[in-house]
């Protein structure tokens, strides 16, 4: 916490003798309750590296030198591939850069190549973070030979860790969460900036994640631009992404900070020109699927992966193909039939995941029936066809899985099967909704982030101490604007416990930390999130009260959670045991938080074994807020954060419409008009429609038009409005003895499990589970909203 009253850390000390002369304990309280240490300062972060090469005297990117052709050769290539060069220039010239490439066209490269000659002129070390931590080992050792690299995680020996310290690598692999945990914060495994050989420059691999407008928006992401400029003092970001729109790549952009146009260096088209791509709507899905693996197309292709959307269907296709497919010449060799058709999906073991996906790499496996868990950074570069059983999210997902076709560059068929009726676009819309939260909820966060602090009554009382007119006419001109252009409350730390604020507003951890995020995102910058911590602190002195007495001289927090109890009317005098939200009274004292917990825990060694346990619990949300919004504030604040999820929710309706319009622009109504021959002009029609959606800049305008979503829901919802009320009334009746909201009751009608209604309970009632899945959700809350109503 900043100051919120001026006592200097040498007064402290003055009270703490004040306390030992007995004064009286009232005074005492209230001492101790104001005791602030001088603001914590960050050390600051070290300068960043200096470019390989400058700028021309235009603000332009130099010719490429001599130098980078032979670190290319080095690297064991012989040219650049387009994209590569620019990126690399502009890298070396200490600029960020995005890069928009479709997988497999030599993304890597665009890091490899800056980071071997930056560590060449001096010792350095570029980041790159990447977000699949079990696919880091198989980026190792697919990096060049000259390239000497490293990557962080939680295991690493204390060899690897000095190695990385001593520059002795010039890659350093890292995960989001090893980044954002560590470098400073002291949660993390990545040593801090002082440790740290200076960073040349940081690669963010699936940038797209960063972009809270992209269908993968992960939170964590956000926080690594900031981590690495202000922890590290990084200026130089590179984003790699093969699916970003224009608007995301925008976007991401804006947060690596790049100005020009030439920042976005590459966006090659959005599908390789070696995929050969073809859509159907046969009802018969599973016969059909059967006949395109038997026709000319297909059938004679040795690696294949059939995505679906749900795991148990893996399960059951794979099965299906295994049987169908039976004495099914292939064609090279005839495999034996076990390896024909695998399912594969995160539910399964790691080892048989590994094994399916073993046998797969080596050719042995033909088809491998998946959720989309298979295939991220799959390293196969003769995978030759891709079969969407099920509709993919969005168009980001279809190009991102069917880049995993062809990467060798021969061509690849790629197919999928839509439902004519719509029924995988329910049951991707119900994705959506399970992520969306209704305004009282946001209320409820709202209030848990932003309790009153006493900031505004102190710079009151101050104000009148030292006789200061108040700035009247300041704060009626503040009042005018938007908002305060400064606050009295410079924040404060504050945690709340995860596992109780899940289940308190029924949101997923991802969930909370999405709305925290977009707090962050604001202009305001309403909170600053800090790494996760733990905020209970449990304090047993086994030699009774009188070693709790003995413990409040030596630890000042202890003193002022006694204090602070005493003050509230507690017989303090009575305890043998305390426990008490660490976070809280760290701030309340102004101490860092470390700190108070380092001391805290030193208590149990104070001359030897101490008979002191102190025990930290409670995994929270950790971050600094303000504390003197007032009540207009916080209705604007939880409007802005309602609005910021109702436009997500459109946004994601509006990608997964638009996807499945267009695919069923350019489908077939059966898969036998394709089982032999492509029909080229359709698979250039599809590839223009990708081309045209990531192309296009949407301004902010992602909203879905409602006619859009109207125009796809075969069944209206008036038609069966009696059955469903009469429905909701039965299930609220047969549940009598427990308490649902409206969205609860339309989540257990749409199959959406959550934190306080998950699946594995709610899902066994198959009277209600997923029975109006087809039904707009927005209106079956308003119709549940309004039986509980009712029934109540
Ligand atoms: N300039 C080049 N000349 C020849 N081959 C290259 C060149 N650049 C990259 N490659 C090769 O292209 C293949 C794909 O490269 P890379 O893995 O970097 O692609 P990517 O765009 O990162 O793909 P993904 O999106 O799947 O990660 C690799 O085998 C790599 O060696």
């Amino acid at each position: 916490m900043r100051l919120c009253v001026p006592v200097a850390a040498s007064t402290f000390k003055e009270e703490q003798n004040d306390q030992e002369k007995e004064v009286d304990s009232k005074r005492k309280d209230e001492v101790l309750l104001n005791v602030i240490r001088p603001d914590y300062e960050r050390p600051p972060p070290p300068p960043p590296m200096e470019p390989l090469y400058e700028l021309t005297e235009d603000g332009k990117v130099q010719e490429t030198h001599e130098d980078v052709y032979s670190a290319l050769r080095d690297l064991g290539y012989q040219s650049f591939r387009p994209g590569q060069e620019e990126a690399i220039m502009r890298i070396l010239s200490g600029l960020s850069t995005l890069v928009v490439l479709s997988t497999g066209m030599g993304k890597s490269l665009c890091y490899q190549l800056p980071a071997y000659l930056y560590a060449q002129r001096s010792k350095c070390i570029t980041l790159v973070i990447s977000p699949l931590v079990s696919l880091m080992d198989d980026q190792l050792s697919g990096l060049p030979a000259k390239l000497k690299a490293a990557c962080i995680h939680s295991n690493m020996t204390m060899k690897q860790r000095e190695a990385v310290k001593s520059g002795q690598v010039c890659l350093l692999l890292l995960s989001p969460e090893a980044l954002v945990g560590g470098g400073g914060s002291g949660s993390g495994c990545l040593p801090s900036a002082q440790e740290l050989p200076p960073v040349a420059f940081a690669c963010i691999d699936e940038a797209h994640c960063v972009s809270e407008w992209s269908h993968n928006f992960r939170p964590c992401y956000l926080r690594l631009c900031k981590v690495l400029r202000e922890r590290l003092g990084v200026r130089c970001l590179l984003g790699l992404t093969a699916t970003a729109t224009l608007s995301t790549a925008l976007d991401i952009a804006k947060h690596l900070e790049i100005s020009d146009q030439a920042g976005i260096a590459v966006r090659s088209a959005a599908v390789p020109p070696n995929l050969n791509l073809s859509v159907s709507t046969d009802r018969e899905k599973d016969q059909a699927l059967v006949s395109l693996l038997k026709g000319d197309r297909f059938g004679c292709l040795d690696s294949i992966i059939v995505y679906c959307t749900r795991r148990e269907e893996t399960v059951r296709v794979a099965a299906l193909l295994r049987t169908c497919l039976q004495g099914n010449w292939v064609s090279k060799i005839r495999k034996p039939l076990k390896w024909q058709a695998e399912s594969y999906h995160a539910g399964l073991s790691g080892s048989e995941r590994r094994r399916v996906q073993n046998n797969f790499m080596c050719g042995e496996l033909r088809i491998v029936v998946a959720t989309v868990a298979f295939g991220m950074g799959l390293d196969k570069s003769d995978v030759r066809g891709i079969i969407h059983y099920n509709m993919p999210k969005s168009f980001e997902s279809y190009v991102q899985e069917i880049g995993r076709a062809g990467r060798d560059g021969e061509p690849a068929h790629c197919h999928l099967f839509l439902d004519p009726e719509g029924g995988d676009l329910h049951e991707l819309r119900r994705h959506i909704y399970a992520d969306t939260v209704d305004y009282y909820t946001v209320k409820r966060l709202v209030q848990k982030v932003f309790p009153a602090c006493k900031c505004k009554q102190i710079h009151q009382k101050q104000q009148e101490l030292f006789k200061v007119t108040p700035p009247s006419s300041r704060d009626q001109e503040e009042e005018r604007c938007d908002w305060p252009r400064e606050r009295v409350c410079h924040t404060h730390e504050r945690a709340i416990p995860i596992q109780e604020t899940i289940e308190a507003l029924d949101i997923t951890e991802e969930g909370v930390e999405t709305l925290l995020c977009y707090l962050e995102l604001h202009p305001q910058r309403f909170v600053e999130l800090l790494h996760p911590t733990l905020s209970v602190c449990k304090v047993s002195c086994y030699d009774g009260l009188r070693q709790l007495q003995k413990i409040t001289k030596i630890c000042p927090p202890i003193a002022v959670v006694l204090a602070r109890r005493r003050m509230a009317g507690e017989r303090v005098e009575q305890c043998d045991q305390l426990e008490f939200d660490v976070v809280e009274v760290a701030d309340t004292m102004g101490w860092q938080l470390p700190l108070v917990k380092r001391g805290l825990r030193q208590l149990q060694w104070t001359g030897g074994r101490s008979g002191v346990l102190v025990e930290f619990s409670s995994p929270s949300f950790y971050f600094r807020s303000y504390g003197d919004l007032s009540d207009e504030e916080i209705d604007r604040v939880c409007q802005f954060l309602h609005k910021r999820v109702q436009d997500q929710e459109r946004t994601q309706l509006y990608q997964l419409t638009a996807c499945f319009k267009a695919f069923k622009s350019v489908a077939f109504c059966s898969v036998l008009s394709c089982v032999d021959d492509l029909d080229e002009s359709r698979s250039l029609q599809l590839k223009s429609l990708l081309s045209e959606y990531f192309d296009k800049r949407r301004d902010g305008d992602h909203a879905l038009k409602p006619f859009d979503l109207e125009e796809l829901d075969k069944y209206k919802l008036l038609d069966w409005e009696d059955q469903i009320r009469a429905d909701i009334r039965s299930f609220l009746s047969n549940r009598s003895d427990e308490k649902f909201s409206g969205r609860a009751v339309a989540r257990i009608f749409h199959g959406i499990g959550s934190p306080c209604y998950p699946a594995q309970t709610y899902g066994k009632d198959r009277r209600y589970w997923r029975k109006y899945i087809q039904f707009d959700f927005n209106q079956l809350i308003r119709l549940a909203t309004q039986e509980i109503i009712r029934f109540k």
